[in-house]
């Protein structure tokens, strides 16, 4: 019996794909737990190295094991050459999520253990490629700064990676107060069950296919609008506003209210608000927006959080829509410093953890996923002349 179009669920809304390990999402009590721990408790408490270690082996580390784990991230920080060639051969007006994409592949294919997925290996795969993304997307940051190539700046040793992060991307150690909120944008994005992108990634391990084949095509997931690509959307619709640093937070506030109130008049999609499964609220925005409000506090920008109260307040009063974590992260990337397009690398680099850990939990109790499609094309007819 073919499949019939009322067997439909349009974006597979609703279904439940398989069982995971790795991260409860529950939109009735808002929460978040990642193997078990609620997401909030970590994000205040843990560096991302550990987060890591809890996602891909399911408990965090012991001080010995944390100890290895950092010493192993450290070590494979640098960009390796092949790499640096690489991307100074893409034209630097092309989009970072292009570039990383480009370097995760090569890394792929540079990979001496590329076809072997082995337990073990594939899990030594995932810490490198985390240690490894720091520096491709520090150095892509730099080179769209300097117009084209140019030196990276070497990692270093001392720095934990949320510090070591900032420095290969500026060159100066970051003031205590941005590296905390760096590190709990990078806790809160590491991981989310079934998201786009992480489906993605399991799709492709689904074929047998490498570590690295999945993770570059999850990088292609995530850069879309309705996903990861919603916090550089986020700092657009801000720069559409104008960001006005002699303004008063009042005063943004309204500026925003109006320009959100007119956006829906016209049937706008504003991104950074609305998620597929939380319908009353993200429960990672209180902790992020905490981050975002350190960060305005820390660079005296109040007219940022006017216009951020402002197109949410508008937005619940018209639709009820809530915030997702998108909106948060994006303006406080851009209060780091980061150009607007290298948002959606940053939630590269912490989701990495998760998307391995998928692709592990899958790899180990693995089925083709291929799912059926209702046909509405035309009846059989005849090919001309045959
Ligand atoms: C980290 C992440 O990836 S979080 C998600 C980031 N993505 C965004 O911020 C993009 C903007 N948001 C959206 O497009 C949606 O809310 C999604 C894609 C995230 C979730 O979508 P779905 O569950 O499929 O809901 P859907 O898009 O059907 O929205 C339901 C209704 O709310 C409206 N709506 C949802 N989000 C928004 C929004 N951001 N702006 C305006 N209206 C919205 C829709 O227009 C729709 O209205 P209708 O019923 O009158 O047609
Ligand atoms: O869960 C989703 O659909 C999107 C999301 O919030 C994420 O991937 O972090």
């Amino acid at each position: 019996m073919s499949p019939e179009t009322s067997d439909i669920r349009k974006g597979l809304n609703g279904v439940v794909a398989d069982v995971t390990a790795i991260s409860k999402v529950n939109p009735e009590t808002n929460s978040l737990l990642y193997r078990g721990y609620p997401v909030p408790q970590l994000a205040a408490t843990q560096p991302i190295e550990a987060v890591a270690h809890l996602l891909w082996t399911g408990e965090l580390p012991s001080p010995e094991q944390l100890t290895e784990a950092t010493a192993h991230e450290r070590s494979h920080r640098a960009l390796a050459p092949e790499v640096k060639a690489t991307i100074d051969a893409l034209p630097v007006t092309c989009h970072p999520m292009d570039t990383v994409r480009t370097a995760v592949s090569l890394l792929g294919a540079l990979d001496p253990a590329a076809e072997d997925s082995s337990p073990e290996v594939e899990l030594e795969k995932a810490k490198r490629l985390f240690a490894q993304l720091p520096a491709v997307i520090a150095y892509e940051q730099r080179r769209r700064t300097a117009g084209g190539p140019t030196e990276p700046i070497p990692p270093r040793e001392d720095l934990d990676y949320s510090q070591n992060f900032l420095w290969m991307t500026v060159g100066e150690e970051a003031a205590p107060a941005v590296v905390d909120a760096f590190r709990i944008s990078m806790v809160l994005y590491a991981e989310h069950s079934f998201n786009a992108s992480t489906f993605t990634a399991r799709v492709i391990t689904s074929t047998l296919s490498d570590l690295h084949s999945a993770v570059t095509g999850a990088i292609g997931a995530l850069k879309g609008s309705l996903h990861g690509g919603a916090n550089e959307a986020v700092m657009h619709t801000f720069d559409e506003l104008g960001i006005r640093p002699e303004e008063s937070e009042a005063e943004a506030k309204d500026r925003a209210r109006a320009w959100m109130e007119d956006a829906l008049a016209q049937k706008k999609k504003v991104m950074g608000f609305g998620h597929r499964v939380y319908k009353n609220g993200d429960s990672r925005v209180p902790t992020m927006k905490q981050a975002m409000d350190s960060l305005i506090e820390h660079y005296g920008r109040p007219e940022i959080l006017g216009l951020y109260n402002g197109l949410e307040l508008a937005m619940e009063e018209a639709k009820g829509i809530k915030p997702n974590l998108d909106y948060p992260a994006g303006p406080t990337y851009h209060l780091m410093g980061f150009d607007t397009e290298l948002f959606t690398p940053l939630f590269i680099a912490a989701r990495v953890t998760g998307w391995t850990a998928h692709v592990m939990e899958q790899r180990a109790a693995n089925a083709l996923i291929r799912p059926l499609a209702a046909y509405d094309g035309p009846d059989e007819r005849p090919v001309p002349g045959a």
